[in-house]
């Protein structure tokens, strides 16, 4: 089922070797740049026929009502509701933790320097809802940015034909159990379209987070610098490194758990054992076939970006690894602990055969909107620091700057920029 990469003996890096989708974001860019420009042209006139034209929806007001919210809470499964429950506040718990304080520098006697983290004002926060909804993804976008301490935050998710045209009803309650009432009907690129430029119905946004499919992830790069995004969350990614010592039902369970996100998900196996590949691929067969989303799951699996990639040994997987960038990895081999701290690029990190990424994706504390495409390279997943700019407060009294003023002129000099230097030496004549 999946693609076979034998690198076993080759020394070459590794990286242009590696499973990667066809449609990539810059392809999808192109596609959905005039979606964006007509949305600034033309405001919401162009988000209803977007709307109309990908999600089949004849939108009235885009912004959802306040009783249709509650109601939703209302109508919400106890044990739906107790799950929800039980990942805010792990979420919290963990979000809580990283909240960083200002740190004031003194410099030299009257001379100081303060870092201060000041939350973004008003943030827009996308929760997909196309081949699946997600009610976990309102409280992996909303509660890293309380935490930070946004004072405005906007939902917006796809309208559902069999929701009335609203979002999805778990999305709202999730919303709802946040305290989030602004809420937008509206998916895809139009509503990062929206958030970014605003419409008359909606106010924008200082900067947006949030997963979503190919087109959403196309969108936030387009409008990267119109607004802050977050880094891209695109279609979902798993890489496990293994060993002999993993079980194939649980390596094939997780490639498949991923998978199930999207068609053009990413499942990628990585081990120097040709017997575990075999077992893995006897397993997917096995389970795939009774799952529900067969169809999707299998286009996923068996697509140019997934694979089983064969190397010599755990070291040269790490090389492997690390220059795939995965959003989620996981460590399924022995002293799984110690291969996992030696990782420099994953979006987030899974240790052993009791940390699958499910459990990350809901109800371990950590955050699963992660950075896709390879951008673990430089990109982390959605966080409190997120959501907050670090200000320099730059304070130094006259004896601090007198004692300086020399050094400041020569740089000054130095750049032809004697301006400056005047702008300091001004204030001692
Ligand atoms: N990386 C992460 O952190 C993370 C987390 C959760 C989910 N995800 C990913 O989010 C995605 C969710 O995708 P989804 O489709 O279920 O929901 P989505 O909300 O991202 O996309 C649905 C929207 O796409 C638009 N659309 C559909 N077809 C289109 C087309 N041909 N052209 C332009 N726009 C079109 C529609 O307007 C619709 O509202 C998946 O790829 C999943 O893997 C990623
Ligand atoms: N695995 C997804 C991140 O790529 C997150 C998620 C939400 N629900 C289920 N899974
Ligand atoms: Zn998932």
């Amino acid at each position: 089922m999946l693609n076979r990469i034998d690198l076993r003996g080759s020394t070459t890096d590794p990286r242009g070797l590696l499973p990667r989708a066809q449609l990539d974001v810059s392809v999808a860019v192109d596609k959905i740049r005039p979606v964006v420009e007509a949305v600034r042209e033309h405001g919401a006139a162009a988000v209803r026929e977007a709307t109309e034209r990908f999600d089949g929806v004849t939108l009235g007001a885009l912004r959802v009502p306040a009783e249709a919210i509650a109601a939703s809470v209302e109508a919400l499964d106890a044990d739906v509701r107790a799950a929800l429950t039980e990942a805010i506040a792990r979420t919290r718990k963990v979000h809580s933790d990283q909240r960083r304080a200002d740190v004031t520098t003194q410099v030299v006697p009257g001379g100081t320097v303060t870092e201060r983290w000041v939350p973004v004002a008003r943030v827009g926060l996308y929760v997909p809802g196309g081949l699946a909804m997600y009610p976990s993804t309102v409280v992996m976008n909303v509660v890293p940015a309380q935490v930070a301490g946004v004072e405005s935050l906007v939902v917006s998710s796809p309208p559902q034909v069999d929701n009335g045209g609203l979002p999805d009803a778990r999305v709202l309650a999730a919303c709802a159990l946040l305290g989030v009432d602004e809420v937008y009907a509206v998916g895809g690129a139009q509503a990062i379209a929206m958030l970014a430029y605003g419409v008359d119905e909606c106010a924008p946004v200082d900067m947006i987070t949030g997963p979503g499919n190919i087109w959403v992830t196309a969108a936030k790069r387009l409008l990267r610098g119109v607004v802050g995004i977050d880094a891209e969350a695109g279609p979902t990614e798993i890489a496990i490194l293994a060993d002999d010592t993993a079980d194939p039902v649980h390596v094939a369970a997780d490639l498949i758990s991923q998978a199930e996100h999207d068609p053009l998900a990413a499942s990628v196996l990585v081990t120097p054992s040709e017997a575990l590949v075999e077992a893995v691929e006897r397993e997917l067969t096995r389970q795939v076939a009774a799952t529900k989303h067969t169809a999707r799951i299998t286009e996923a699996l068996t697509g140019p970006q997934s694979g089983a990639v064969l190397v010599d040994d755990l070291a040269a997987g790490l090389r492997v690894v690390d220059a795939y960038a995965a959003e989620h990895l996981e460590i399924q081999t022995e002293n799984a602990r110690e291969w996992a701290l030696r990782v420099r690029n994953a979006g987030a990190i899974f240790v052993g055969a009791y940390s699958p990424v499910s459990l990350g994706d809901y109800c371990a504390g950590s955050n699963h909107v992660l950075p896709t495409g390879g951008c673990a390279r430089h990109s982390s997943g959605l966080s409190v620091q997120s959501f907050l700019r670090g200000i320099h407060i730059v304070d130094y009294d006259e004896a601090a700057l007198r004692d300086v003023a020399g050094h400041v002129v020569t740089l000054a000099n130095v750049e032809d920029l004697p301006a400056h230097g005047e702008a300091v030496s001004v204030r001692f004549k």
